[in-house]
Order: C-alpha cells, then structure tokens, then sequence
C-alpha cells in the first residue's frame, strides 16, 4: 500500500471545483437565521465568511452571526453546559491508511515482530499517568506506538470505571491484523495477497496481537460502562474483503457491547478535498452509508467535522448540509462536534500544504453557523483540546452547549502537537462554567440522564451517573500518584 505524500501537492493549485460564491447576500442570510428559517448552503456560506461580498471578516457582521447563534442556542437548549464523565482509550496507533492530517498512526509495518526495533512488549495499560517523556515505561518501544490485547483494554477500562467515568470512547487506527471475528480472519486470509489487496497481515506477523473488533468490544464493555465506539472507517475495516452490510456489523458490534458510534473520520464530507487530505479514507458516501447502518442496529451515533486546513467555506457548508440531511433521515445524531485541526506535526503543515489551522474567527463562527444551520440536532460541542479553556469558553457563548469530557488522556491531538493537556477533572468544569454565568450539567452519553450541580455546594465535585460514581472527585494524575494510585500496572495478557 503506498502512504499519498503531502510533498506531492501543490499548496496553490489544489484545483477545487467548489469555492464560496454565492447567490445570496449576508443581510439576507443573517435574516433568515434570525426568524429561525432553514438555511440554504449559500447562506451558511454568507455567514460563515461574514459576507463574500467583503474580503476578510467584517467584525460587527462576525458579532451579529455570534449573537443569532448565542439566542438559538438559548432557546434550544437553555443555560445548562453539560459534560461526561469519561476515558478515552486508543487500542492501537498502527494504520496504515495515511491521512495527511493525522500524526496519531504509526505505519504498521514498524509494529512487526520481524522488525529491527519493532513493537515491544504489549503496551503498559496508564490511563490518568502522565506519559511525557516517551520511551518511559509506558513506551516500551522503538517508534512510540502501541497496541493493547482486549485483556489490557478491559484492565484499562475497569480501572476507569472504578475511578468513576461511565463512558469509554475508544478511537483506533487500522491495525492490519484487525478483523471483526474468527470468520472475517479466514476471509481475509483466503485473498491472494491479503497485505495489497484487503489490507490484511495475520496477528502472528506482529509483536501484538490486538484480538478482533468483537474481542475488543466485549473486553471494553465493562461494569456497565457506555461503550462509544467504532467509527465509519473502522467499521469499513471491519468488513473489508466481504459484502457484509454496515448494519449486519454494527449489530454484530452492539451485540458484543457497543452503545454508540462516533462520528469521526468524517474530516469534510466533500470528495474534492477528501481526495487532497485523506485519498486513503471511505469517500463521502461511504461515511454516510456506514452512519445509516449505525443507526439502522440501533446505536446513537455523533457527528463531527475536522476543518482549518485546505478546505474552505463551501466544503464548510457543503459539509453542514450532508449532516443535517442525514439527520434527517435517521434521527440517530445526539450531538455535533467541530474538531479544529491541530497542525504543528502533520505532513500537511510539514509539507508547506497549509501554514496554520483556523483562526479564532473561523473557530467562532463554525460553531455559530453550526448551530444555526443544524436545526435538527440539539448539542453542539466545543472542545478545550482543540481550543483551550479560555477560547472553548468563549464558544460556549457562540452556539455551543456541551463541553465534552474528561477523557482522562489523550493522544490525537497531543500526538499533532496539541497543548491544551489530557484532563479535566469535575471541579474544572464546575468553575470554568460558573465563570460565565451557566449551569454546570453531568450528562450521559446519549445526553438522556442529566444531573445538576449546584456550585454553591461547594466541591470537591465528583461524577455520580455512572455505576461506580459516588460523588468522589476524578483526581488529577498527579493526585493519584501522591495517593499512591496505581497509574502503571501492567495487564497481563
Ligand atoms: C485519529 S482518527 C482515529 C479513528 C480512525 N482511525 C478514523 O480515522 O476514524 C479520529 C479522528 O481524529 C481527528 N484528527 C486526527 N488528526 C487530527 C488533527 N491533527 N487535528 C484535529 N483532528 C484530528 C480526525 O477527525 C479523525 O477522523
Ligand atoms: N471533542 C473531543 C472529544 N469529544 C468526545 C467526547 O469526549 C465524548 O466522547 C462524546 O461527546 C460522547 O459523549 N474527545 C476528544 O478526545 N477530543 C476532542 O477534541
Ligand atoms: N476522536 C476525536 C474526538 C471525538 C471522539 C468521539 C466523538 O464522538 C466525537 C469526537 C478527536 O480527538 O479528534
Ligand atoms: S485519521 Fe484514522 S485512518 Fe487516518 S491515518 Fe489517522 S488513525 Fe489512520
């Protein structure tokens, strides 16, 4: 399989047949959002560039889109600001499918047990532990990657639950041993050349063997813990070489403990510049199709877009549009989440392809015209990963409602050169919401149960919907350590 190389692309010629000229006028736009209409394309696009009729964002026009936005939200959903309690935990970094944008993936062939240097012993399981210094260890080897066996996933989550998060997300990449169960293995290994054709080494080529999808599931799905998971392009890759439906997969997943799909890998859900940024990914379509099959076995599923880099307000809109219309069709969506690109170790900052990722206007007014446009879907997120405290708060006042989770570590955005950290803890969101007048709200998952917190309670805070959340705070990394809280145990396997 040859990784695409940004070195190929010529930054001002990426040859894009949609650009943001419009029929419509700003006023116009503004107007419509206002009475609450349903926005056209071009209209987002009005908004979205505070007018393509100026060059440049026009301030007073930028702060009337934030305030429409502010006031629907409001009437939407109220004052509350609501968050999960929840660990991310990646199964394996190994993927091959090199999207330009993305410095989370290790090429897989480095995680072979034939390779100088390879994948070292299986991963240690430190969720919560501070894993700078890489190669410490938590890094047992030679290119920073891992891969973790189903039994280290459970150890992982168990302890998560037992910290008291209720909700597990676990994003992956495309490790080539991965196939959904037994049966998909000996498919795969029926293809002449496995590797070219499907993407498929047997486990035994690597130092790890990462279980299939299925394994995977059950070990995560813990104690009771909310299982999301699975994104369109894993579930690709879980049926890759059959003609399994999307659906067929997803039940098959749900019934090995998946609660809920997220909606990543949707990047912009324009081919022109899903061709530019990741030619390896599903196209449009697929995304689409794999979303649909989601919803049609019964899961929630999340919604995202990943913008700043080559793209520009058409492919926003466009993109807007394609979410609203699937929305529409299935009703499965519980909330939007717009992933700024984070762009200081990406080949497409390397390569001189884009010189930086979205500015704070850009980053305002995605989330204004979000939340505008997408009048069938009620939580808009906004992420202090991407953003930062100071500025996701700012957006908490331009359209959005949810602020994530506290996902307790964190490697895409790290691994891409993101410095906003790996944790939040219940007394940060409590005081960070106060701090701009709003009702700090414990949410599940599918945002069903709900739980106020009142401030003047006094912390410290502590999550309570889960099954082992009693009230007692998620403590910091460095709390756990000076409590002498086990951050390094090693699951065996
Ligand atoms: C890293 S992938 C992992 C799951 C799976 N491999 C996939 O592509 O769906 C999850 C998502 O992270 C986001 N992401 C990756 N690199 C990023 C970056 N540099 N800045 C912002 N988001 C990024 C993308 O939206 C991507 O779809
Ligand atoms: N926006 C980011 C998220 N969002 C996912 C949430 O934390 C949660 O899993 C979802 O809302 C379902 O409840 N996660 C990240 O790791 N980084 C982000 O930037
Ligand atoms: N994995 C995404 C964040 C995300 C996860 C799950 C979701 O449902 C939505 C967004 C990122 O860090 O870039
Ligand atoms: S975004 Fe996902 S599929 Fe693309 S390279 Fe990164 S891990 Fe692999």
């Amino acid at each position: 399989m040859t990784t695409p190389s940004a070195a190929d692309l010529d930054p001002d010629d990426l040859g894009f047949d949609h650009v943001p000229e419009t029929d419509q006028s700003f006023e116009n736009a503004l107007a419509k959002a206002r009475d609450g209409e349903r926005l056209t394309v071009d209209d987002a696009v009005e908004l979205l560039t505070t007018g393509t009729d100026r060059d440049g964002i026009d301030r007073e026009r930028k702060e009337a889109v934030l305030e429409a936005a502010d006031r629907r939200r409001a009437e939407t959903v109220g004052d509350e600001v609501t968050f999960v309690a929840n660990l991310n935990n990646n199964v394996t970094t190994a993927c091959n499918t090199g999207c330009l944008f993305c410095n989370f993936k290790d090429t897989a062939h480095q995680f072979e047990a034939d390779r100088d240097g390879g994948e070292g012993p299986s991963r240690r399981t430190d969720h919560g532990g501070d894993r700078e210094g890489e190669g410490g260890p938590s890094r047992p080897t030679g290119h920073g990657g891992f891969t973790q066996t189903p039994a280290e996933s459970r150890e992982a989550v168990r302890a998560g639950v037992e910290r008291g998060i209720y909700e597990v997300t676990s994003v992956s990449g495309l490790h080539p041993a991965f196939a959904l169960n037994d049966e998909h293995h000996e498919i795969l290994q029926g293809f002449e050349n496995p590797a070219r054709e499907v993407n498929y080494k047997p486990p035994e080529r690597y130092v790890t063997d990462p279980g299939t999808y299925v394994e995977q599931m059950e070990a995560m799905s813990v104690g009771g813990v909310h299982l999301h998971s699975m994104t369109p392009e894993e579930a690709y890759h879980a049926r890759r070489g059959t003609d399994w439906s999307y659906e067929a997969v997803y039940a098959e997943l749900r019934d090995a403990g998946l609660d809920s799909a997220p909606g990543t890998a949707a990047e912009i859900l324009v081919d022109e510049v899903r061709d530019v940024i990741c030619p390896g990914k599903i196209d449009t379509q697929g995304w689409l199709e794999a979303m649909e099959g989601a919803v049609d076995a019964g899961l929630d599923v999340t919604s995202t877009m990943m913008y700043g880099h080559v793209e520009n307000e058409m492919h926003r809109a466009m993109h807007l549009e394609r979410i609203r219309a699937l929305q529409d069709r299935t009703g499965g969506i519980t909330e939007f989440v717009p992933l700024s690109f984070v762009h200081e170790r990406t080949p497409l900052f390397e390569h001189g392809v884009v010189s930086g990722g979205a500015s704070d206007d850009e980053d305002e007014l995605l989330i204004a015209v979000a939340r505008l446009f997408l009048d069938n879907v009620d939580n808009v997120q906004t992420s202090w990963v991407k953003y930062g405290d100071e500025k996701a708060l700012k957006t908490l006042s331009c359209g959005a409602n949810d602020f994530m989770g506290t996902i307790l570590s964190e490697e895409i955005t790290k691994r891409a050169g993101g410095q906003f950290g790996e944790f939040r803890s219940f007394d940060d969101y409590v005081e960070m919401i106060s701090s701009i007048g709003r009702t700090p709200v414990e949410r599940s998952t599918d945002y069903r149960t709900t739980r106020e917190i009142d401030p003047a309670e006094g912390g410290p805070f502590g999550p309570t919907l889960g099954p082992e959340a009693d009230g007692t705070p998620l403590l910091t990394p460095e709390e756990r350590a000076d409590r002498g809280g086990d951050s390094t145990a090693v699951a065996d396997d």
